[in-house]
């Protein structure tokens, strides 16, 4: 699901409202997009963001994300290098990314639950992806606290600046 605009990933495409019935998204709560903002603001080497968009996406298990580049955002949103910030939430993520599409030469790291990753500036245009979700690594707390089921939330936060 996405949260402001809607992201189609059928026809990779941004717009005001979802095809399949018209619906607005609902808006970003603003506690999460103060993390998203706040850290941005760690890293000055990339421009500031007031995000317009916030993705939401659901790994099972047996999640899985190709290697990718995000380009699908406007020209002046990518050739400003403007950062999408990625927060993760649940089970730990193996994130590949590289300077290809090659998964045998894309560098990997775990992203845990809490981590903050951001991709802007002269990285805005990283391959990157999921190779695989690990089972059962979502910390005991948050699973008690809230009753997360099994598997990995992304959110990621950006400002697309859409012309439609
Ligand atoms: O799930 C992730 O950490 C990456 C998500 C991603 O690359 C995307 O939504 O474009
Ligand atoms: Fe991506």
């Amino acid at each position: 699901m996405s949260l402001r605009k809607n992201w189609d990933l059928t026809t990779r495409s941004y717009g005001p409202t979802r095809p399949f019935d018209g619906a607005q998204a609902p808006t970003i709560p603003e506690a999460l997009k103060t993390i998203a903002q706040a850290a941005n603001s760690t890293v000055s080497e990339f421009p500031q963001i007031d995000p317009d968009i916030c993705i939401v996406n659901y790994y099972t298990n047996s999640g899985k994300l190709g290697l990718h580049q995000d380009k699908d955002e406007s020209k002046s949103s990518i050739n400003q290098g403007l950062p999408f910030i990625s927060i993760s939430i649940g089970d730990t993520a193996e994130f590949m990314f590289g300077d290809t599409r090659d998964k045998g030469k894309a560098t990997k790291i775990d992203l845990e639950s809490g981590d903050v990753l951001i991709l802007g500036g002269e990285s805005r245009l990283l391959f990157h992806g999921i190779s695989h979700v690990k089972t059962n690594t979502t910390p005991t707390w948050l699973k008690e606290a809230t009753g997360l089921r099994p598997g990995r939330i992304n959110l990621t936060f950006r400002q697309v600046l859409a012309s439609y």
